[in-house]
């Protein structure tokens, strides 16, 4: 597929930079390219390193020699082993993630292929046989050795580096067999993550003259297509594998091994195309006769945009082009794979960070493929290398989970998307029915098409929210987290045999432990945060939800001796077990981090609710985006203040968007839902905006506000993290910076800071911040990577850049 003019390029550089396989910190290396190699960007390589070979990949081919290398000293490329891992769009957009993130282009290159790809790229060798008497002829005595040697292996398929390990001057003797043709090397991927094979058969009208029973067995592969998986023959014709093979040897048929895709799917019943809505059809239209560029699709809860994904992609697929689900977190694959899957079947892939590294592997190489697909995936599946993308999609693009907080590159998979259409030249629909304020700007001021669907299908009400004040429940004795209405709707839910949702903002029991002796709260021993307090089926622990830690719950307080230990604030497991308490009819299931850790945990308990083997589900965010269970009646918000109060200019952005995603789950079948909205704040305006639905009020205000303070959408943030173990010398490297910056004439930004995180320290790391107010785009964020070249890291200190900030820690 390459042009001419490209070959003739990649032939005038003699040197390559390369992104080697090996763990040390510096990993890009610049090696020769010899005279008759041909190398380019992305290209899978094996260079000599420390001693050994290793498997690298070309990052940067080069016309001259950087200054300050001696050509003398240069080691030179061995082989290149493979290329094509990265499609022709996809290399330029990994460079501009690398330029926009201020990244080294190796980590983003890390962060894009599947693990396996590049850590185990091993050299492999194998001998060309039949191996010719003659062969030995002129050989040197090593090369003769390791020749024989060669030829006493079991396996043809051997590691490069074995062999050289087995053989005195192993490196050179190889070489020479490589020379005249003895041998041939190749680039596999290790021995964990090697395609997986299944022997096929297929007809090949050989000679006739057989005996009956063959013949049923030609005639039943015939009906089969003519091409089937051995297992599938055995089955379908009730014979035997070596009736089969004899068949193969007498040739009537062929045996083969094809290379088959590990997947991780089950079977889902097909579903047919629904009749479109008229909103949905009007968006439709709309969509297939826009020229490419950004779509955003602000749809409300329940308004059907999955279905408007799934017509918009089949034209894709039909024209031979493949298509880019977006979804922001791994627990929604499952959800949205099998509606998927059952509009497209086995052209669609799910591709995220849970499956086996065989599972990816497999993946990546069935994009590159090029046949007609649709991957479903998280963050890192917008790089997946499908050759010929011909529409993105971004569901609930709002969500913070797009963007990557470490390690880095800490990129915006939504902003990655941006480009990645632009360089294809193909739409990106970004959906969700309380657009992020950065995609509504945009759309507003007409940078994206701006499509919307008001109401939901077959016209059911979107559910009706009371606000009940909290204050005023403790006014009345109520001590339980559940308002009198709440409970009363539960009641009710339940005489009716209906379903319900209560969402809390934590998990675990209860948030913090307190000595009610002497005052002290339990905190973790490595981060300024307290302890939170989880039961276990192996007893009571406390954990550190910022660094993991756990110790058994302690009986006496550790600074004062005293038993009179309480537990404030109520997680997910302390709900559950409040209202089991007052509830016993109630069946109760958990939906958050600790109870979906394991594989398929997501899929299991939505899988158990929607079959109506619970009556509550309780748990956290991740039950708040694109569940849709048209039995659920009801849902309840514990406590919406927890996600008022906190010190981060987007918490007013992020607690409307998650109350109205929360409210959309319920009344999605027949029956119209109800939602409970508690608070202790019940006039705070995002609450209001909430409960009345109203996304355009919401987001005309918070907009106005953030341009009066120069906030995102208006202003570009970028925060740069100093940790280390000593305080006073993270301070002191926070303010050496900060003068730096400050004392540059070229470097035009605002500087806020230096200020201690949120959370001081975390797994005995000291956090400050300083936070820069980039007001000159593109020029801004390359002075800045100038200037954090120049600036002389105190050892012992890291310093991490995240452009486009989502939290501020
Ligand atoms: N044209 C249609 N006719 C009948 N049912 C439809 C149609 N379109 C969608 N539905 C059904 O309506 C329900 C809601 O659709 P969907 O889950 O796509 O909504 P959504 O807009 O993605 O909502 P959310 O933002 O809350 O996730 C689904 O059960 C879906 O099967
Ligand atoms: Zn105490
Ligand atoms: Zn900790």
């Amino acid at each position: 597929m390459e042009t001419p003019l490209l070959k003739e390029a990649l032939h005038r550089s003699c040197w390559v930079q390369v992104l080697v396989d090996a763990p040390v910190r510096e990993r890009t290396y610049t090696y020769r390219l010899a005279a008759d190699m041909a190398a380019a960007e992305g290209d899978i390589v094996c260079v000599p390193f420390g001693g050994q070979s290793v498997g690298g990949i070309v990052v940067g081919c080069l016309e001259e020699l950087p200054a300050g290398l001696d050509a003398q000293r240069l080691k030179t490329v061995e082989a290149v082993l493979g290329s094509g891992f990265f499609p022709a769009t996809l290399w330029p957009l990994l460079v501009r993630v690398a330029e926009y993130y201020l990244t080294p282009l190796s980590r983003v290159i890390e962060a894009a292929l599947p693990p396996g790809i590049l850590s185990r790229a091993r050299r492999r060798l194998r001998l060309v046989r039949p191996v010719s008497p003659m062969a030995e002829w002129g050989l040197s005595t090593g090369a003769k050795a390791a020749l024989q040697f060669l030829e006493a292996q079991k396996s043809s398929d051997l590691s490069w580096r074995f062999c050289v390990q087995q053989l005195p001057e192993g490196q050179q003797a190889l070489k020479e067999l490589l020379a005249r043709g003895l041998i041939e090397s190749y680039f596999a991927a290790g021995e964990r993550v090697r395609p997986r094979t299944r022997q096929y058969v297929a007809l090949t009208g050989g000679p006739s003259g057989l005996t009956p029973r063959q013949r049923e067995v030609i005639h039943c592969l015939r009906r089969l297509g003519g091409e089937a998986s051995v297992e599938q023959l055995v089955e379908a014709a009730h014979t035997t594998r070596s009736l089969i093979q004899n068949l193969d040897r007498l040739g009537h048929l062929r045996l083969f091994e094809r290379q088959v895709f590990r997947s991780a799917h089950h079977a889902v019943p097909a579903d047919a195309p629904k009749i479109l809505t008229p909103p949905q059809q009007w968006v439709l239209e709309k969509l297939n006769t826009a020229p490419p560029g950004p779509v955003l699709l602000e749809g409300v809860t329940g308004s059907g945009k999955t279905e408007v994904y799934l017509q918009a992609i089949a034209p894709v697929l039909a024209r031979g082009e493949s298509a880019l689900v977006l979804v922001p977190e791994i627990g929604l694959t499952p959800q949205l794979g099998d509606r998927f899957r059952a509009r497209f079947g086995e052209q669609v892939q799910i591709y995220h960070s849970a499956l086996s590294e065989g599972e990816r592997f497999d993946g990546w190489r069935r994009m590159l493929t090029g046949e007609p697909q649709v991957v479903v995936g998280t963050r890192s599946a917008i790089f997946a290398p499908l050759p010929r993308l011909g529409l993105i999609v971004l569901d609930e693009e709002h969500d913070g989970s797009y963007k990557q907080d470490r390690p880095a590159p800490c990129y915006h998979a939504r902003t990655v998307a941006l480009w990645r259409a632009e360089l294809c030249g193909c739409p990106l629909l970004l959906g969700s029915a309380t657009p992020d304020l950065a995609s509504f700007r945009a759309a507003a001021e007409g940078q994206y098409l701006h499509l919307q669907m008001n109401e939901r299908v077959a016209q059911r009400p979107l559910p009706a929210v009371e606000v009940v004040d909290m204050r005023e429940e403790l006014d009345r004795g109520n001590l339980t987290p559940f308002s009198r209405t709440l409970q009363q709707a539960l009641q009710q839910m339940h005489a009716a045999g209906r379903q319900g949702i209560l969402f809390i903002n934590r998990r675990g029991y209860s948030t913090f432990v307190l000595c009610r002796s002497c005052g002290e709260t339990l905190r973790c021993p490595n981060c300024a945060v307290s302890l939170t307090y989880h039961r276990l089926e192996s007893g009571e622990h406390l954990r550190c939800h910022y660094c993991n830690y756990g110790r058994p719950q302690p009986r006496h307080c550790p600074h004062c001796r005293s038993p009179n230990l309480r537990y404030f604030g109520a997680g997910t497991q302390r709900i559950a077990a409040q209202l089991a308490e007052q509830f016993p009819a109630l069946r109760v299931l958990r939906f958050d981090r600790d109870t979906t850790a394991r594989k398929d945990g997501h899929r299991a308990i939505i899988e158990q609710f929607a079959r109506q083997q619970a009556d509550i589900l309780v748990g956290t965010q991740m039950l708040t985006k694109g569940l849709d269970l048209p039995q659920v009646t009801l849902v309840g918000i514990l406590a919406a203040d927890g996600l008022l109060n906190q010190p981060d200019f987007r918490a007013g952005e992020r607690a409307f968007q998650l109350l109205t995603q929360v409210a959309g789950r319920a009344g999605r079948g027949e029956e119209p839902g109800r939602v409970i909205l508690q608070t202790y704040a019940p006039e705070h305006p995002v609450v209001q905006a909430a409960s009345g639905h109203d996304y355009r009020r919401f987001a005309t205000s918070e907009l106005t506000e953030r341009r009066a303070l120069g906030y995102p959408p208006y202003e570009q943030l970028i925060c740069l993290q100093i940790t280390g173990s000593e305080q006073q010398w993270v301070i002191a490297a926070a303010e050496a910076l900060a003068t730096m910056l400050e004392g540059d004439g070229a470097f035009e930004g605002q500087l806020l800071g230096p200020a201690p995180c949120t959370v001081e320290r975390v797994a005995n790391r000291y956090r400050w911040q300083l936070l820069i107010k980039n007001t000159a785009a593109a020029a801004g964020r390359a002075r800045l990577q100038d200037l954090l070249a120049l600036y002389a890291t105190p050892p012992g200190i890291g310093v991490s850049v995240d452009v486009d900030p989502l939290r501020l820690l």
